[in-house]
């Protein structure tokens, strides 16, 4: 098996569970409710900010000068993504009450951070990876279907496009070029943070399709 493939098979049932999600079937027969949908695209925009910032520490670690410029390339993106894409979909929106950062998408962020400032290089690529992967391959799968909602269309374009996967496939590239090196110790605790931050794309949608709050008032 390669790298990439033992990641995939450490979350193989978690995918499944993500495309069965009630939030993305939601998106492609055009019945999820615009408040689920806010929610996510603000939430994601607190989250894309972070997910930056682990791209820019894997850029860091990362073992050639090609593969530092390929995340700091991908760490601008993700910027671009949230200063871009969620503008638009804000502007469509409304702007509607500000959301402070929600205890799932801290405690996915947190985990990121964490390790990939913590862990060695291939660890932190295993974290970041399904954020990558994850969405390639659900905007492929719901690409087949779309959506009969023209704003819910657009989000499944961005996700399905050609420039989407090919940076998955560098990604990917990449991880299954440092693979053979790794000891089998190593390469269990990234199988473990894949699994883990996998989980957290599920949860993720989830909590947007529960419109999770905060249990408690905070100060903020
Ligand atoms: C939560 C989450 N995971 C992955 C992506 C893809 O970049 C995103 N925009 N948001």
């Amino acid at each position: 098996m390669t790298f990439t493939q033992e990641l995939w098979a450490s979350a193989e049932e978690v995918y499944a569970e993500i495309l069965a999600h009630p939030f993305l079937r939601g998106l492609t027969d055009g019945s999820l409710p615009r408040p689920a949908f806010r929610h996510f695209v603000q939430q994601d925009s607190h989250y894309l900010r972070d997910y930056a910032r682990a791209l820019a520490v894997c850029a860091a670690k990362a073992p050639t000068d090609a593969d530092v410029r390929a995340f700091a390339d991908d760490a601008v993106g993700a910027i671009a993504a949230e200063q871009g894409m969620h503008a638009e979909f804000t502007a469509e929106l409304g702007e509607g009450p500000e959301q402070p950062v929600l205890p799932t998408t801290l405690a996915y962020t947190s985990y990121l951070l964490a390790t990939v400032y913590s862990g060695s290089f291939a660890e932190g690529l295993a974290a970041v990876l399904p954020c990558y992967w994850i969405y390639a391959r659900v905007g492929e799968a719901l690409l087949e279907k779309s959506s009969p909602d023209p704003l819910y269309a657009r989000w499944i374009a961005a996700y399905g496009a050609e420039e989407f996967q090919g940076v998955v496939r560098r990604v990917l590239d990449l991880a299954d070029r440092i693979g053979p090196e790794l000891s089998d110790s190593e390469r269990a605790r990234a199988a473990r943070h894949f699994a883990t931050t996998a989980r957290y794309e599920w949860m993720f949608w989830d909590a947007a399709w529960r419109g999770e709050a905060w249990p408690v008032p905070t100060a903020d």
